[in-house]
């Protein structure tokens, strides 16, 4: 079974279309990279995954369950790291991460939840300092820790790499391969065609609201892909 499809997905603002007809299927332990221009649609597709908005037309299916807004159903599937995550300043990891399991419905003891922010590779003399110190890339592994925290099977990230160094983002990258290597199913939203190829297993170029290309990062390098960009946008 799929973990993440998109079956004829179709939505439009204000009688325009920001989505049309989009279909795929993610399976287990898959790396999406969806590449496309400001405004293609990659983040409504997001939005629709996670039951902020309702499709005007087809489904979003998450688990073989239909996604629909303000119905629990599907959250308890996923996790959600936008581009900055929003946490606590006052608060420690370790407390951050232990609000948001609760949130989640999760109650962990001091030694799980400090497991979970080790396997997100936060260092350790970090979990109990406040969220006020720590860096992007910091922020996103506490991120990561709460969607494992709340076992997601399927973590979706808008654009996670934006403005973290080459050092971040290889951390960054490692941690995706290793979760998806223990079947989390991970859909990213990017700009970062370099790293798209390295993390993804599967990349998706859209233009305006459609999905023009899907193909498998073990077919096309880097310098491919980013001609095939070009000529899509
Ligand atoms: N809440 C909204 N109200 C009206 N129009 C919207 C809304 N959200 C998105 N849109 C429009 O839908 C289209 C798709 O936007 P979307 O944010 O999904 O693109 P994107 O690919 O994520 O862009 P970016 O790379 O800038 O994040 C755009 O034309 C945008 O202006």
């Amino acid at each position: 079974m799929f973990v993440l499809q998109a079956k004829q997905l179709g939505k439009q603002y204000n009688g325009t279309a920001a989505l049309r007809n989009l279909n795929f299927s993610i399976g287990k332990g898959e790396i999406f990279c969806l590449l496309g221009q400001n405004g293609a649609g990659k983040t409504t597709t997001i939005n629709l995954f996670l039951g902020f908005t309702a499709a005007n037309s087809g489904k979003a299916v998450i688990n073989g369950v239909e996604v629909k807004p303000n119905d629990a159903a599907t959250k308890k599937f996923i996790a959600y790291i936008p581009e900055v995550v929003q946490l606590y300043g006052n608060l420690t990891g370790v407390e951050n991460l232990d609000f948001f399991s609760r949130l989640a419905g999760f109650k962990y003891s001091r030694d799980m939840l400090a497991d979970f922010l080790k396997r997100a590779s936060l260092q350790w003399d970090a979990f109990e300092k406040p969220l006020s110190t720590y860096s992007k890339g910091m922020r996103q592994k506490v991120g990561i820790a709460i969607a494992l925290a709340k076992n997601a099977d399927v973590i979706l990230m808008d654009e996670p790499t934006s403005g973290l160094d080459p050092k971040a983002t290889a951390e960054f990258t490692k941690i995706c391969k290793t979760l998806a290597a223990e079947g989390k199913t991970i859909f990213m939203a990017t700009h970062d065609i370099f790293n798209a190829v390295n993390v993804g297993t599967r990349i998706g170029i859209m233009k305006a609201g459609t999905l023009v290309h899907t193909i498998a990062t073990n077919k096309i390098s880097a310098t491919e892909l980013q001609q095939l960009y070009l000529e899509t946008i």
